[in-house]
């Protein structure tokens, strides 16, 4: 099954010109409790490609805050447009009437649609798993062999919610039994695509798109590798750390700087497994304490961490004080602090937030807590976006801050180089050089010379893909040319 496995995908590589077999670094083999695994032909050095990957195919995720976007070129339109054929997608004016968009106008009009002139969330939301039924039949042989959790409880929602939209698709149908599959097969391996928007960086897009080579990547908490895509939904995968031979490659499927409870629920829920990687083990995630919370005694200044991570229902107990909180207490405790902070994120200007943060988020988590963490990234790459807000000099200095905050919990974590680290290193040097401006200060060599790393660290992670900052080379010309 491997072999054949194997042979099918290196046949789609090399068909898409993303393989050639010169020093290819990797090799599919299987393990017990993992299944099929990619692993380390030779050892593979920090920030070195791995792989390059492209989609079987891709469409729109759920979670995309209802924005309405073109099917064909992810644009996000200003008004909602239909597609002229009326198959109800949502299309801009320059892909209307496209080959693109038609084959898959066809195959939903073949199902005879009900209220022809009606946007439907839910058909927008299952187009990627129609897409999954117009490969070709090689594409679609690969993707049948590819791991599926058929059991999961949130498999076929996308499909069971579009089935009154047609006249033609009927639950007992060959082809519902089909896109329930492509559902399954999409959830456990698809890959979150984010596309930020041109015109408008605040409304970049997610879609979701199935990688298959992506996809033989197991989980570990820790991972060591870290991706990014290109404007053509490339995936280069490059080693965060040195990778000895023999390794297993491991991608890391739930938020890197998520608490373990919040990995591991996601994790059993939407991919079937428990992970208990050396992370999940330790309690204080390698001297992170990412998870923990302050002490509810009011004399005390400790923190609180589960007794056993490895369990839900562990009470959690005061570092300092030994003072025991029971597990449903800590759940109402993060659900209520998750909640307000994800609210203030969605309703709040990013100044505002950042006023919250400074005043009120310290009296009530540590420091290094998830929640703190996302908040200072929601000011280092929100603030600047918002037109009507002109940032000072205490804003630079808290975006510079906040940067070495988050750098210091990442190499806590031991996470090596990622893609993360590569918008911290330039949103510094942006911060730094923002506020020599406004203080007229020349900047000494030592500091460019700085300035010069860590551009240059940026660009090793960042260079050519679709994140790279618009100002990246640019600025490192400059440092480098000052010195
Ligand atoms: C995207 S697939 C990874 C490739 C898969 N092993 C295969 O055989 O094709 C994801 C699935 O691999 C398994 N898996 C990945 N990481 C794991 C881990 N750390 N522990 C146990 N199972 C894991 C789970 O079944 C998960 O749903």
């Amino acid at each position: 099954m491997c072999d054949e496995f194997k042979s099918a995908l290196v046949k789609y590589l090399i068909d898409a010109k993303l393989y050639t077999g010169d020093d290819c670094v990797w090799d599919i083999v299987e393990k017990e409790i993992y299944g099929r695994c990619l692993i380390a032909k030779r050892d593979i050095q920090a920030n070195e490609v791995i792989f390059y990957d492209k989609p079987l195919f891709c469409g729109p995720r759920v979670n995309n805050y209802n924005k309405i976007f073109c099917v064909v070129c992810y644009k996000i339109l200003p008004k909602l447009t239909l597609c002229n054929a009326k198959c109800k997608f949502p299309l801009c004016d320059d892909c209307q009437d496209t080959e693109k968009h038609r084959v898959e106008c066809e195959l939903i009009r073949s199902w005879k649609i009900r209220n022809e002139n009606k946007y439907s969330k839910h058909l927008f939301r299952a187009l990627t798993v129609i897409r999954g039924l117009l490969l070709s039949n090689e594409d679609s042989k690969l993707m049948n062999m590819m791991a599926c959790h058929e059991n999961s409880d949130i498999q076929n929602i996308e499909v069971e919610k579009i089935l009154d939209e047609f006249e033609a698709l009927t639950a007992d149908s060959e082809e519902v039994s089909r896109l329930k599959r492509i559902s399954s097969i999409l959830n456990t391996n698809a890959f979150e695509l984010g596309l930020p928007h041109d015109s408008q960086p605040e409304h970049g897009i997610s879609l979701r798109g199935l990688f298959v080579l992506g996809a033989c990547m197991n989980h570990n908490c820790i991972p060591n590798m870290y991706y990014t895509y290109n404007d053509k939904k490339i995936m280069t995968a490059k080693a965060s750390k040195l990778i000895r031979k023999g390794e297993q490659i491991f991608n890391t499927y739930s938020k890197a700087l998520w608490g373990t409870q919040q990995r591991r629920v996601h994790l059993g829920y939407s991919k079937n497994f428990l992970c208990k990687c050396d992370r999940c083990l330790d309690r204080t995630e390698m001297g992170s304490y990412i998870s923990a919370i302050k002490c509810i005694n009011p004399e005390c200044i400790g923190v609180m961490l589960p007794i056993n991570s490895l369990v839900i229902t562990s009470p959690w107990k005061c570092e300092k004080c030994n003072m025991k909180l029971n597990h449903i207490r800590v759940s109402k405790l993060t659900d209520l602090v998750a909640r307000q902070i994800l609210k203030r994120i969605e309703t709040e200007p990013t100044y505002v937030i950042n006023q919250y943060l400074k005043e009120k988020v310290s009296t009530f988590l540590p420091s290094t807590n998830q929640f703190s963490i996302e908040l200072k990234l929601q000011v280092i790459l929100k603030l600047k976006q918002d037109p009507n807000y002109v940032m000072n000099m205490e804003d630079y200095k808290d975006i510079e801050k906040y940067c070495y905050d988050v750098l210091e919990i990442i190499d806590r974590l031991s996470l090596g180089e990622n893609f993360l680290k590569g918008i911290l290193y330039h949103e510094i040097v942006v911060a730094k050089t923002k506020l020599a401006e406004l203080q007229g200060l020349t900047l000494d060599d030592e500091t460019r010379n700085y300035m010069a790393e860590l551009l240059e660290k940026s660009f090793n992670i960042l260079a050519n893909s679709i994140s790279e900052p618009k100002d990246l080379r640019q600025l490192m010309l400059f440092y480098k040319k000052a010195n």
